[in-house]
């Protein structure tokens, strides 16, 4: 399986590529990782140095790797982190040229807009590129609440109310949502919940909440997510795979007390999760 990955990177820690790559390559996937921007560390340090590249740039590599004529072997592209309107334009460019190639091939994108608490943290231009652009190319996102709550315009505080958001934004064009950090009414105080639609399906995984706040999380789920959607054909089971070795992930990193996530270090968990969740339809 070939992945073109295009989203942000940082030369020290793991956000974006830096989060998705590994774990994907753990799996057994060829990456072609194009960087949307490079940047020291990522942004929630509240510092950092680099630079934001352009529309151009990407288009730049894009083209290249089609003159390699492999496009057609492209099984999928993940997109994150965007640094700019522009940039999110060459990425729609890239996805339909690898969909012109490979008409099987799967879009995922990762509509990194916000968080709860953080509020919004992209450029202006941003969270309605992703709202009326990406996320209506995509066969597959992975929004967090937050970003649920945006592109759907619905306020989500019961699981009918999720349900109802997730069944909104597919309207829009995505056959598959899985939902990060999702806490309803429904939701104990202890935990944490993912949500998968397909087909007018739901499916709910809870785990523990662990005492940590880390980036690079949703990207690493991203990146599990479309491998294991693209091998599987199932959101529900792409859902397990995926929440169990990030489950895995953050309880090592959570156990060292890191910084950053231990993509490395707990990389045994891509593989062979030490723990897994059951998946509920709902
Ligand atoms: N404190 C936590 N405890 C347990 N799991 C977590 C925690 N933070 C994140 N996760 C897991 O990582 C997933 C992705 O992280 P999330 O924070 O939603 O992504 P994003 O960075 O895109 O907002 C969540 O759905 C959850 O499964
Ligand atoms: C450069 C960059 N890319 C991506 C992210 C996304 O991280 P997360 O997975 O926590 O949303 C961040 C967040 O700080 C970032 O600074
Ligand atoms: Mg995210």
């Amino acid at each position: 399986m070939n992945v073109l990955s295009i989203q942000s990177h940082v030369a020290y820690g793991h956000v974006g590529n830096a989060s998705a790559v590994f774990p994907m390559q753990r799996l057994g996937v060829e990456v072609w990782a194009v960087h949307t921007v490079q940047f020291s560390n990522h942004t929630g340090y509240g510092a950092w140095r680099g630079r934001v590249f352009d529309g151009p740039a990407i288009e730049e590599l894009v083209e290249g790797i089609a003159e390699r004529g492999v496009l057609p072997s492209c099984d999928g592209v993940l997109s994150g982190y965007m640094g700019s309107a522009d940039i999110g334009t060459a990425i729609l460019r890239a996805v339909a040229r690898v969909r012109a190639a490979n008409p099987a091939a799967l879009y995922c994108c990762d509509p990194v807009i916000g968080d709860v608490g953080r509020g919004v943290f992209v450029r202006p231009g941003i969270p309605e590129f992703m709202r009326d652009h990406a996320v209506p190319a995509a066969d597959l996102i992975t929004p967090n609440q937050f970003e649920l709550d945006y592109l759907s315009g619905i306020e989500t505080r019961t699981l009918a109310e999720a349900k109802a958001a997730v069944a909104a934004v597919q309207a829009s064009g995505p056959k598959v949502v899985l939902v990060t950090s999702l806490h309803t009414k429904e939701t104990p105080d202890d935990s944490i919940d993912m949500l998968a639609g397909e087909g007018g399906r739901f499916w709910r995984l809870r785990t523990p909440r662990l005492s940590l706040s880390v980036n690079g999380a949703g990207d690493a789920t991203a990146a599990l997510f479309l491998v294991h959607y693209a091998r599987s054909r199932s959101a529900g089971e792409a859902l397990g795979a995926a929440a169990a070795s990030v489950f895995g992930l953050l309880r090592r990193t959570a156990e060292a007390g890191a910084r950053e996530i231990l993509t490395v270090a707990a990389q045994d968990e891509f593989v062979a999760p030490s723990r897994t969740f059951p998946v509920e339809a709902v």
